[in-house]
């Protein structure tokens, strides 16, 4: 690091109310940067959605932020403990629905939640009521006996959303939430994150392509794009200033934002590309 470029490490300590900063996070698989000196803050209670097309660097990001990938150039904080000295901690402080199926099919729901239940050192005597209450708070009580394999695509979902949820942790991240299901259960999957967000305060950091979710859900959106977020704010806050620029009163919609902001690489070789068809495939097959 040249002696001009300032150490993200002499970054400020991160104010109140402030539950992820990144500063100047850069990851790379080899020569591919895919977070490119991100800076971005998720404050405390909100529901922060990471936004872009397929490649821009969203499940990277989180996965620096959950400590499975290594800081390895700028800094993470999570609730103020240094992701790369304190895996620990920040360990302890969230809850991490991955893409990728985590639930196992060949056990109960009951048993999945347990599993987690015992993985993040839930007390053994508060185990079984913590995890019939994250079960309770996805609505699977009824279900809970039942093998996961047999769950529906919206259930397995809410089953991960449980599993996540039993270590009460003060951070929720998930990474594409309701990628292949259908409306009804994407509206599910949402209620439930809410509720509990409601009942606990909980801070969620969301990642989806689905900007109508975003917009209804989320209460500050960051669009990123090759690494970087391009614009932040509101949801509100960016359709209304992209009228502005378009000098027009007719509301864009947020999807509208996202192509004024990453231009024709929207088109080229990211949103509905190959990766989009595997990655929803691979959720369509997990939950059939
Ligand atoms: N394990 C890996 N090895 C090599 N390159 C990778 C790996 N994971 C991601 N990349 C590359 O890093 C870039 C960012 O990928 P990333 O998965 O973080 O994007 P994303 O925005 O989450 O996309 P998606 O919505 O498809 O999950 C892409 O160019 C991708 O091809």
């Amino acid at each position: 690091m040249s002696t001009d470029t300032p150490d993200p490490r002499d970054a400020p300590d991160p104010g109140p109310g402030e539950a992820v900063a990144c500063t100047r996070l850069t990851y790379s698989f080899g020569e591919t940067t895919a977070v490119d000196a991100l800076d971005l803050t998720v404050r405390e209670g909100e529901v922060f959605g990471l936004l872009g097309p397929n490649g821009a660097g969203k499940t990277t990001a989180i996965r620096c932020v959950t400590t499975l990938l290594p800081v390895s150039a700028g800094l993470v904080r999570v609730f103020g403990h240094d992701a790369a000295k304190d895996r620990m901690a920040v360990r302890r402080l969230l809850g991490y629905v991955p893409q990728q199926l985590s639930a196992d099919s060949g056990l109960t729901g009951r048993e999945n939640v347990a599993l987690f239940a015992r993985v993040f050192d839930v007390p053994r005597r508060e185990r079984a009521a913590r995890v019939a209450e994250a079960l309770a708070a996805v609505d699977l009580a009824d279900a809970a006996d039942r093998l996961a394999g047999t769950y529906s695509g919206g259930m397995v979902r809410r089953l991960e959303l449980a599993q996540a949820l039993v270590s009460a942790p003060r951070l929720l991240i998930l990474d594409e939430p309701t990628i292949g299901l259908d409306p009804i259960a994407r509206t599910g999957v949402w209620d439930h994150i809410n509720a509990v967000r409601a009942a606990t305060g909980m801070t969620v950091l969301v990642t989806t392509h689905y900007m109508d979710e975003a917009d209804q859900y989320c209460d500050r959106v960051g669009l990123m794009h090759r690494g970087r977020i391009r614009a932040l704010g509101t949801p509100g806050e960016l359709r209304r200033g992209l009228a502005e620029r378009r000098g027009t009163d007719t509301e864009p919609t947020l999807e509208d934002v996202f192509r004024d902001i990453a231009g024709s690489g929207l088109d080229d070789n990211t949103a509905g590309g190959f990766r989009d068809v595997r990655s929803t495939r691979r959720t369509a097959r997990r939950v059939g």
